[in-house]
């Protein structure tokens, strides 16, 4: 029997009818009695409720206990998601029932949706949702997965294949993710008709509960339809609140000491208890059971296949080194070509194959935009100075653009401009540059300009330029250094590309103390001194022994010299009051004289001295004088001269660390150790630009902390200490050093009272002089936006003389006047009743940051040092790590450094 339509309203009530008004609007069909029609009439069929699949309902309770059992949950409310992602995809019509424009969530309000979903699930075991009337018109344009009782019949077969497949998720008891995806993406690809390019980011966003984590979940999916026909979709981050984001997010225990592995897709933490029935049997890893066979965040790909300390306490060894081979191996977890883009164009899954594959790969690759000029084989990132040489002529990616690496010479190379510091490699390779010159530069450093067919210099064939290349951070071909300098600048290169590379600059007036600091942050972090580093430092030990030496031969004389004016003095009183004179009297011996073999010695070390020949003559000599220098330092006037070497000026304050063992310093077996190169001077006169590379130990404070709020050990830090003498004049050198992510000035404490003479005789205070550098580096075009941290150095003799010279011995001090307290703290604490040094320290401190901020407008970061103390200097370059890492000056990281109240009461 035909039915007629009385109205145009959904037979059976829609979901949007409950939604907007509450009352359940029905409509019944008539039975027609007038004359035929002549047009078709419209016709409802019934249908078998039996036709719809229903889920199987669980075969116990006992297993929906079971909380391994990953359930689907339903669909949440939107708001819960990243709103960013569903703006677009909100329905252009809230009161239809059906889909969204594009996404998943077909419903106006998710909330109502998801009580209404798991009502009919319940009661019927199926979804039963339909659409008629006005709103099928909408669905059939924007159709969707939810939607059952379509008159279209191919619309049907499809959803049933869609309800099909859920019921097979939801029996089979796995929540597969892929699975799901595959339904998903199924509906969506079926929904999507707009043609669409190579690569197709679909609009595909689905939102709901992660079954392990009960956890909001947003999944989108991305679909590749490049030749390689790969197919991974991307599963985004797991979004927590934040509360709870230190917590397990299965168990939801915990806090942020507790040791969690986390899931290399979404970003998901779990405990020990949790993780392996989070995780399973991670055939790609470590995901969630419902990451796996997505693509993982690549963020993390950096900790794919290092495997935590959690897992290799919980796991065997081999089931370890099992899981961390799916991880790097499996198809899901490789990086997809067309996140790399190479002079403009993504790369296929073959072309990046090729560059994988050649014989000098980039280094660590990673997603991103890059720049490759085949001729040379220069690599860099967009933007950016080349940053490895790779094998040329690769048939990859676009052309290079002029501007690919931002350069602003106007020198071209290879139709390239080039940055700054490529300029300065060419001219360090002796290639002129006048004019805007357009250089053709081979793989192997021949240079020809073009046009011309004379080659303009080779840059690799000079040591210096492959050495300045290192400090300024530009690769060198593979091959073309020897081993150690090429693991120095793998190192360097490795960790250019992956971003995690910063630059200490490490500059201080004369005697500061930089070498110190930096021979100390070699010893502190590991960094062992080359075989010829050692050597050198030992020949400079041993010659300054000799210097010490010297000048305590001197100091003997000037005391043998006193003892004999006082005796003729004595004679003369005699001679005059007609004393009977003892002959034995009359003898020139005093408790400071030597025998005629160490005399000799003497004179011809002290002759040596004067025509500053000392460092010429030993220690090649050692062998030849090691004796001379046990009899001089067993001898009685050597020993009474030493006894006494307060009263010698020109000995330096260190030299009785290495007199006192001058027998066997001398020998030419001696081997320095960390303390004697640490407490040597003068070890990096000779080369005034020094350079190595560290990374941070995890300190014992660092090792309670949840592992986001540690420092990423694997950050690899580079210490350039470079001497004033080396910057030329203005320190117009200081450009070589524009990468540079924090300068460290260093300035000594102790020089405030201290005077240094220049060439021509002129005295300047060492303070003032200290400061004149400062503004001279602080004003350089090339340090405009830097980050400085001050670091006062040698607060342990600073504190000795503060007690004896007053601090406005030097004018700039002039107004310090501190309120004395005899109640005062020692050491670096500064507390409630700083001492006179530390009151001292603070208003010198403040007397920098005030200059600082008159030139700059910015904050100034000041560190208190005493370079021979290891704990200080470590302390310090951690806080240069911190300032490095703060991206704004957060007000709340004020109480980690002295604030600027107590700096001010200091001088008050
Ligand atoms: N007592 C003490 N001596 C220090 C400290 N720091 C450095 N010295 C000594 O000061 C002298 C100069 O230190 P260096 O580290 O050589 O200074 P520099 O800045 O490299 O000096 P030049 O390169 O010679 O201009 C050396 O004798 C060091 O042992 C410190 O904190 N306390």
């Amino acid at each position: 029997m035909a039915l007629l339509m009385r109205k145009l309203r959904p037979s059976v009530p829609s979901i949007s009818d409950e939604d907007d008004d509450n009352s359940i609007e029905y409509s019944f069909a008539m039975e027609y009695i007038g004359p035929p029609v002549t047009y078709s009439i419209p016709q409802a069929v019934p249908f078998k409720i039996d036709q719809v699949p229903v889920a199987s309902v669980a075969a116990s309770a006992s297993l929906l206990d079971n909380s391994s059992v990953p359930v689907i949950q339903p669909i949440i409310k939107t708001s819960h998601t990243n709103p960013e992602s569903l703006k677009s995809h909100s329905l252009p019509n809230e009161s239809v029932s059906g889909m969204g424009s594009s996404g998943w969530l077909g419903c106006a309000d998710a909330e109502k949706f998801e009580t209404e979903l798991s009502r009919r699930t319940k009661s019927s075991g199926a979804l039963r949702l339909s659409n008629s009337g006005a709103n099928l018109e909408e669905q059939s344009a924007k159709p969707g997965l939810l939607e059952i009782a379509d008159d279209n019949m191919e619309g049907e077969r499809f959803h049933d294949d869609v309800i099909n497949k859920s019921l097979e998720l939801t029996e089979s008891g796995l929540s597969s993710p892929t699975l799901s995806s595959e339904i998903f993406s199924g509906v969506e690809d079926d929904c999507n008709n707009e043609t669409t390019p190579k690569h197709v980011k679909k609009p595909s966003v689905v939102t709901f509960r992660d079954p392990e984590s009960n956890e909001v979940v947003v999944i989108q999916e991305e679909f590749d339809h490049s030749e390689a026909g790969r197919s991974i979709p991307v599963r985004q981050t797991v979004e927590q609140d934040v509360k709870k984001k230190v917590s397990c997010y299965r168990c939801h225990k915990g806090n942020r000491f507790t040791e969690k592995e986390i899931c290399i897709t979404c970003g998901a933490k779990y405990c020990c208890n949790c993780v392996l029935r989070a995780m399973g049997s991670m055939p790609e890893g470590r995901k969630c059971i419902t990451c796996i066979g997505y693509r993982i965040d690549e963020s993390r790909r950096k900790t794919v296949g290092k495997c935590s300390r959690m897992l290799k306490r919980m796991l065997t060894e081999l089931e370890v080194k099992e899981i961390m081979n799916f991880e790097m191996t499996c198809e899901a977890n490789q990086m997809p070509g067309e996140l790399v883009f190479v002079n403009g164009e993504p790369l296929t899954q073959e072309k990046l194959m090729l560059l994988q594959s050649c014989p000098h790969p980039p280094k660590k690759l990673k997603p991103g935009y890059y720049w490759y000029d085949n001729v040379s084989g220069f690599w860099g990132k967009e933007g950016e100075k080349p940053s490895e040489i790779i094998s040329p002529h690769l048939d990859i990616g676009g052309r290079i653009r002029e501007n690919a690496s931002n350069g602003n010479t106007n020198v071209l190379i290879n139709n390239r401009e080039i940055t700054k510091a490529e300029l300065w490699m060419l001219r360090l390779a002796g290639v002129t540059c006048e004019g805007r010159p357009h250089f053709w530069v081979s793989a192997d450093g021949s240079c020809q300009e073009e046009g011309q067919n004379n080659i303009r210099g080779r840059i690799w064939d000079r040591n210096k330029t492959k050495l300045f290349c290192m400090m300024l951070s530009l690769p060198v071909p593979s091959g073309s250094m020897d081993p150690s300098e090429e693991e120095v600048h793998r190192v360097i290169t490795d960790n250019r590309e992956q971003k995690m590379f910063h630059k200490l600059l490490l500059v201080g007036y004369n005697e500061s103390g930089t070498s110190t600091i930096y021979k100390q942050a070699k010893l502190l972090y590991n960094v062992p001194f080359s075989e010829n580093e050692h050597q050198s430092i030992k020949l400079v030990i041993q010659s300054n022994l000799y210097t010490y030496l010297g000048i305590l031969l001197e100091g003997r004389e000037i005391f043998e010299e006193e003892i004999l004016i006082e005796k003729r003095k004595r004679m003369l009183i005699d001679e005059s009051t007609s004393l009977a004179v003892n002959t034995g009297e009359m003898t020139d011996n005093t408790p400071y004289s030597i025998g005629p073999k160490l005399k000799s010695f003497s004179d011809w070390l002290l002759r040596a001295m004067v025509s500053c020949n000392l460092d010429a003559i030993f220690p090649a000599s050692a062998r030849e004088y090691a004796p001379l220098v046990e009899d001089l330092w067993k001898d009685a006037a050597i020993q009474a001269t030493y006894s006494r070497r307060n009263e010698i000026k020109m000995l330096p304050r260190g030299a009785s660390y290495f007199l006192d063992r001058a027998i066997e310093i001398s020998r030419v077996d001696y081997q320095p150790s960390d303390t004697d190169i640490l407490y040597a001077e003068g070890i990096n006169t000779s080369n005034s630009l020094t350079s190595m590379e560290f990374s941070f130990p995890k300190s014992a404070h660092e090792d309670l902390l949840d592992s986001e709020y540690q420092h990423d050990p694997s950050i690899r830090y580079q210490l350039i200490r470079v001497h004033p003498r080396s910057l030329g004049e203005n320190c117009k050198w200081l450009e070589m050093f524009e990468d540079v992510d924090i300068i460290l000035f260093c300035v000594a404490l102790s020089d405030y009272d201290e005077n240094s003479v220049d060439i021509d005789g002129v005295s300047t205070n060492k303070m003032l002089a200290s400061k004149q550098l400062f503004e001279n580096i602080v004003t350089h075009p090339t340090f405009e936006n830097k980050k400085f941290l001050l670091i006062l150095n040698k607060y342990d003799l600073f504190e000795e003389k503060i007690e004896q010279a007053p601090l406005r011995s030097c004018e700039w001090f002039h107004d310090f006047n501190p309120v004395i307290s005899h109640n005062h703290n020692r050491g670096n604490n500064i507390g409630n009743n700083p001492s006179l040094a530390q009151r001292a320290f603070l208003y010198i401190a403040m007397k920098f940051k005030i200059l600082f901020r008159s030139i700059t407008d910015r904050k100034l970061f000041v560190s208190m040092v005493t370079g021979l103390e290891p704990d200080t200097v470590d302390k310090s370059l951690r806080y240069a790590r911190e300032v490095v890492m703060w991206e704004k000056e957060d007000s709340s990281f004020i109480n980690d450094e002295m604030s600027s109240a107590s700096i001010e009461t200091s001088s008050s």
